[in-house]
């Protein structure tokens, strides 16, 4: 497991792009798990940069979204389907036939989840997961308390995710159940890239130094895997305040 401490977001997602490239460019037909929310933002910017002066194809490899909310469909503008659309797909030259979203409106949600599990396996298991950092310590849409066998499946979102997409989006009337890979999945990924920055985190950030897998934190699942990569922003590592304390424990 390595750290690396960013003052300037820019710098963080450019050490990300970087490894990104190096991955295609060792294994052009990669499969790669993208996370949504403002954390890859800077990150999916700059690879699409890239992509336009030609230095980046993601043409072969295959690309799957970690979660989605329940009951939207992929045309939906608040779908994480049409995120990584409007942020990355549409944006690069990534393959169609390629790209696994899951169906948040499926009239069987668990088994689209089952259908992006055997994608996964399909393209020969993740050769990265790139994560966000949920204020709860969330990885995907796999929330505080969750076990860590998990394939994908359902999940009720807990409080602490619903009130920062109400805060981001400024919407109340977003689903309040998700579809999300497992933790299982993820730490078979043969990389994990863990981008932390944005505020609120530092509760969860704590966790993950403290170095112990601990189930309220699932961030945490990731400490034992062989290729984990932190990035994160500086502020991040700052001790907690009281304020960040009760905030934590509000789940
Ligand atoms: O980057 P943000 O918006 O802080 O969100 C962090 C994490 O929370 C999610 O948006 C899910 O709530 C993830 O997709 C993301 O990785």
């Amino acid at each position: 497991m390595q750290f690396h401490w960013y003052e300037d977001p820019a710098a963080l997602a450019g050490h990300a792009a970087d490894r990104i490239a190096a991955l295609l460019h060792r294994k052009p037909d990669a499969a790669i798990a993208l996370p949504t929310g403002q954390t890859p933002l800077m990150l999916y910017r700059e690879l699409a940069q890239r992509h336009r002066t030609g230095a980046l194809s993601l043409a072969a490899a295959h690309l799957f979204n970690l979660d989605e909310y329940l009951g939207l469909p992929g045309r939906h503008p608040m779908s994480y389907a049409a995120f990584l659309r409007d942020n990355l797909i549409d944006l690069v030259d990534a393959d169609p036939a390629r790209v696994h979203l899951l169906d948040g409106a499926s009239a069987d949600p668990a088994a689209a989840c089952a259908a992006h599990d055997r994608a996964v396996e399909a393209a020969g298991g993740l050769d990265l997961a790139i994560l966000g950092l949920g204020v709860n310590g969330h990885i995907a849409f796999n929330e505080p308390g969750c076990s860590w066998q998990t394939r994908g499946h359902v999940v009720d979102l807990a409080e602490a995710t619903l009130a920062r997409h109400r805060e981001q989006t400024g919407r109340g009337d977003l689903p309040k159940r998700g579809l999300t890979m497992g933790v299982a999945t993820l730490r078979e990924a043969r990389s994990v890239l863990l981008l932390a920055s944005g505020s609120g985190k530092r509760a969860a950030m704590a966790a993950l130094l403290a170095g112990r897998g601990d189930p309220d934190w699932p961030v945490t699942s990731m400490l034992t895997h062989p290729d984990l990569l932190v990035l994160a922003e500086e502020r991040l590592r700052r001790p907690l305040s009281p304020a960040d304390g009760l905030r934590a424990a509000a789940g």
